[in-house]
């Protein structure tokens, strides 16, 4: 509990701290961001941290039940932002009209024996839909996209916004950001380095040996034994699954997908709002191998990607681990690209 307060204390300091070099509330543009799926497992405690964000002004919550009370709920804490939600595909477009920033957490989670890629059936017509909402009501906002599976619901959303004629490849981002928290968390407790000071980048796709973290990278660096290394690696690609185990049935990561999401989209508005180096892995059309996607650190800016920086060096396990995503990363995007034009 305690810990809790220190946490809204120190939210409390950072808009202060906000206010005081000049990003007052007269200074900080107004920001509407948007959830699809707002009602669900990711969507509430993301609705919960984006409410609790001070570059927000408008959130508004959208599912296609119960969002009436998760919204009333959110709107009672005392934040900046004013609460909407919007329930059922009729109140879609109200719910979108004029978004900055569109997270979409929408479609069903795994269960205990299935991969991400088993979502596809059910998920792929759900973003399908959604993004074709985004394409006509907030075709300019930056759309961050969570649904599984990532490697091919982010190669659904480019076809779907290139058929309506507004896809720009600055705008659209898989959120791999959960990776990087885990490599962090993992990283520092084998390295016994404190975990606020570490930093990992993870690069390739969100989905078991596509998800690479470049260990080799790691700060503060630390001299880990190459099977520690070959540990972390496979804890890291297999995180979500021990979640999806831990929860037996009732589904997958959800805390920490909606901490996850809460940073990167907070990353986003940064970016908007003309903060300067603003860096975050995220998974996006990409020149950084031969994949058209591929995640990466990617520069955040007014128009969203700035740059997709590059890999950087890599050992010897990592450049194994790059050539052997590959087939899966392109099999997973090709798929997304064909159900389009189904
Ligand atoms: N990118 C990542 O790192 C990451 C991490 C965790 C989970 N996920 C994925 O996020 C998704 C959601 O997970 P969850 O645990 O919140 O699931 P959930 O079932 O708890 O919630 C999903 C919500 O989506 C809503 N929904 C379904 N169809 C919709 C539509 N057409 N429009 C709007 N809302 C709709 C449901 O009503 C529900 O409230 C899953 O696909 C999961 O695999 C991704
Ligand atoms: O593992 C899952 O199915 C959910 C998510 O992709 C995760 O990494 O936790």
């Amino acid at each position: 509990m305690s810990s809790l307060f220190r946490s809204i204390k120190t939210l409390k300091n950072s808009s202060s701290t906000l206010l005081r070099r000049g990003y007052g509330s007269e200074a900080v543009p107004d920001r509407k961001v948007a959830v699809l799926g707002a009602a669900g497992g990711i969507g509430q405690p993301l609705a919960l941290l984006m409410k609790l964000n001070p570059l927000v002004s408008s959130l508004s919550l959208y599912d296609i039940a119960n969002t009436p009370g998760v919204a009333a709920d959110v709107s009672h804490i005392n934040t900046r932002s004013e609460v909407k939600g919007y329930v059922g595909e009729e109140e879609l477009g109200k719910a979108l009209e004029g978004s900055d920033v569109v997270i979409i957490p929408a479609g069903v989670p795994r269960k205990p024996g299935m991969t991400r890629d088993d979502l596809f059936n059910i998920n792929a017509g759900i973003v399908k839909g959604l993004c074709e909402a985004i394409a006509k009501y907030c075709p300019n906002a930056l759309v961050n996209m969570i649904s599984n599976p990532v490697n091919s619901t982010v190669p659904i959303a480019a076809e779907v916004f290139k058929k309506a004629g507004t896809y720009d490849e600055k705008r659209l981002f898989g959120v791999t950001t959960l990776d990087v928290v885990r490599a962090k968390t993992f990283y520092a407790g084998k390295a016994k380095v404190p975990v606020a000071e570490v930093n990992v980048p993870v690069v390739g796709g969100h989905a078991g040996i596509t998800i690479l973290p470049l260990f080799s990278q790691a700060t503060p660096k630390a001299n880990l034994a190459d099977e520690e290394i070959q540990a972390l690696t496979k804890r890291t690609q297999d995180g979500g699954t021990e979640v999806v185990e831990a929860k037996a049935g009732k589904g997958s990561a959800t805390l920490s997908m909606a901490y996850a999401g809460a940073i990167f989209a907070d990353a986003c508005l940064k970016g908007l709002n003309g903060v300067p180096d603003v860096v975050e892995c995220s998974f996006v059309q990409s020149t950084v191998t031969e994949l058209p996607f591929f995640a990466s650190k990617v520069r955040l800016g007014k128009n969203g990607v700035e740059e997709v920086l590059g890999l950087g060096p890599l050992s010897d396990y990592e450049k194994e681990g790059l050539e052997k995503l590959k087939p899966e990363l392109l099999a997973s995007i090709e798929k997304g690209i064909k159900f389009t034009y189904k």
